[in-house]
């Protein structure tokens, strides 16, 4: 807590309220590191729980969130930073497998601090000279791993957004006129394709950009998960025969749930001999083309795509939010949604107005995710970023060992792409059962139970789904450079202590 000169002061005793007030303001801050450091530190102690849960009503009463009239003292201010990393769950913690994006990079995450600390807006050169340079220099070298020279790329807030920008630059290209005259100015009903195991942002492009989701042909895959070419053919003619315009065809690059990747060179041909846009959401396996080990087959054929989503925030570890889409084309970006907003981009500045980024997107205000990657690209370098490749799929294929030495306890659905191990678990009384629907059934049933119990105990946490061919079944993640052999193994123990009796 404060010292007792500072213990009673408020925001107001504060700069820049209080033009005497850096003493306080140095030991309020460094109050908040502390406390941000003892996260850190319970965050990397396998010992400490990853979460300590509670359901949304409890939690309410748990936690004080009134807004108050009249301001509370910095010390209550600090409490209440406690009290909120206390019931934050830690991702970062070695046995969170939860979620695509996790671990808690150290380095990404100074760069977030004095990413806050500079607090500017990435429209203008103006305003963020340093952070739109390097933006300028880390987007390069991504192009470049992607198999690029030139094109454009930026950063966006999300995945979901860089599979948008990606549609849009793909229609104003084939339609560049839609921008002015509008949908009913293409005279004719586009049509997108992707494959029914994509992430749902492709979908939503064709709801928010007009088409109607009956527009985006979800094309069957194989039991991989992998995209059919074939079918993909067979659905784009139809789609012709119909007087459709087929004009974009996603491949997926790492699916959400089982990993897989679509075949590119085959997809790439079809668009050719269609003259379609080709898309590669590559959001959660771009981070692969770090690897020369892994990056062939599974990426062979990326650089013949128009467009690349690739998040940082996923394999490579850069913190929340880091996603970037990169098109193999210059100029698009711009041309596609530059308003030319006078009081922002104006053309008679002092400097080469082609470093404002802020007229490339639709957003305007765009915030600065780039600092986070490149001061941890500088840390780790791009041989450092490799291992950390290599490392996670090692540990995935140590996970697949480990499980086939359990078949009486774990049930593998199918051998990894990447570093998503998709398995059941088997609790004893299915253990002498055929493994027939009936046991599936019991399987998928127990994967909440399962997964609730992990919560319960806060000492586990893996996620689970169902998918289109079979009922829940669990997805583990290993995407934290915190994770080692003795955490999968930990993993594989634990659920087998909250699970066995099931
Ligand atoms: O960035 C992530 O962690 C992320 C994004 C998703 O769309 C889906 C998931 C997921 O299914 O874990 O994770």
């Amino acid at each position: 807590s404060l010292s007792k000169e500072h213990c009673n002061l408020k925001y107001s005793d504060i700069l820049p309220h209080n033009a005497e007030g850096y003493p306080a303001t140095r030991e309020f801050l460094m109050k908040v590191v502390d406390i941000l450091l003892d996260f850190v530190k319970s965050t990397n102690d396998r010992n400490a729980k990853i979460l300590d849960f509670h359901h949304p009503a409890d939690m309410m009463r748990l936690l004080d969130l009134e807004i108050p009239d009249t301001g509370l003292t910095l010390q209550q201010l600090l409490l209440d930073c406690s009290t909120t990393l206390k019931y934050q769950v830690k991702t970062g913690h070695p046995h969170f497998f939860n979620q695509l994006s996790c671990g808690l990079d150290l380095v990404s995450m100074a760069g977030e601090w004095l990413t806050a600390t500079a607090n500017t807006n990435m429209f203008t050169y103006e305003i963020a000279p340093v952070f739109i340079l390097m933006e300028h220099v880390v987007l390069q070298k991504m192009r470049e791993l992607i198999g690029w020279n030139g094109g454009d790329s930026i950063l966006a807030p999300g995945g979901s957004i860089s599979n948008l920008y990606a549609f849009l630059a793909a229609r104003h290209k084939m339609f560049p006129y839609y921008k002015e005259k509008g949908l009913s100015a293409i005279g004719g009903q586009l049509v997108m394709f992707t494959s029914d195991q994509c992430h749902y942002s492709v979908k939503s492009c064709a709801s928010v950009c007009g088409l109607g989701t009956d527009n985006c042909v979800m094309v069957p895959s194989d039991e991989r998960g992998r995209i059919i070419p074939s079918k993909l053919e067979e659905l784009i003619l139809e789609r012709k025969a119909k007087g459709h315009i087929p004009f974009f065809v996603n491949a997926t690059a790492g699916t959400t749930v089982i990993g897989a990747f679509d075949p590119i060179p085959e997809i790439a041909d079809i668009c050719q001999k269609y003259n379609l846009w080709l898309h590669v959401d590559a959001a959660w396996g771009g981070g692969l083309l770090l690897s020369r080990k892994y990056r062939h087959p599974k990426l062979t054929g990326i650089e013949r795509a128009d467009s690349v989503t690739w998040n940082p925030h996923k394999l490579m570890g850069a913190l929340l939010q880091c996603s970037s889409i990169h098109f193999k084309e210059d100029g698009l970006l711009i041309s596609c949604n530059q308003m030319s907003a006078e009081y922002l981009f104006m053309t008679d500045k002092l400097y080469d107005v082609r470093y404002d980024t802020g007229d490339k997107v639709i957003q305007c205000g765009r915030h600065n995710d780039i600092f986070k990657l490149w001061l941890q690209w500088r840390a780790k370098g791009t041989e450092g970023f490799e291992k950390h490749m290599d490392r996670l799929m090692e540990l995935t294929e140590y996970m697949v060992r480990r499980i086939k030495q359990m078949p009486d306890k774990y049930y593998l659905i199918l051998e990894p792409e990447l570093v998503n191990v998709c398995f059941w678990y088997l609790p004893t009384r299915v253990r002498n059962m055929p493994h027939t629907a009936e046991r599936i059934k019991i399987l998928g049933e127990i994967c909440p139970i399962l997964k609730g119990r992990m919560m319960q105990a806060g000492t586990l946490m893996v996620g689970y789904q169902p998918d289109d061919r079979r009922p829940n079944f669990f997805r583990n993640i290993i995407s934290s450079a915190a994770v080692t052999e003795a955490d999968v193994d930990f993993l594989l123990t634990e659920m087998d202590r909250l699970g066995h009796d099931l």
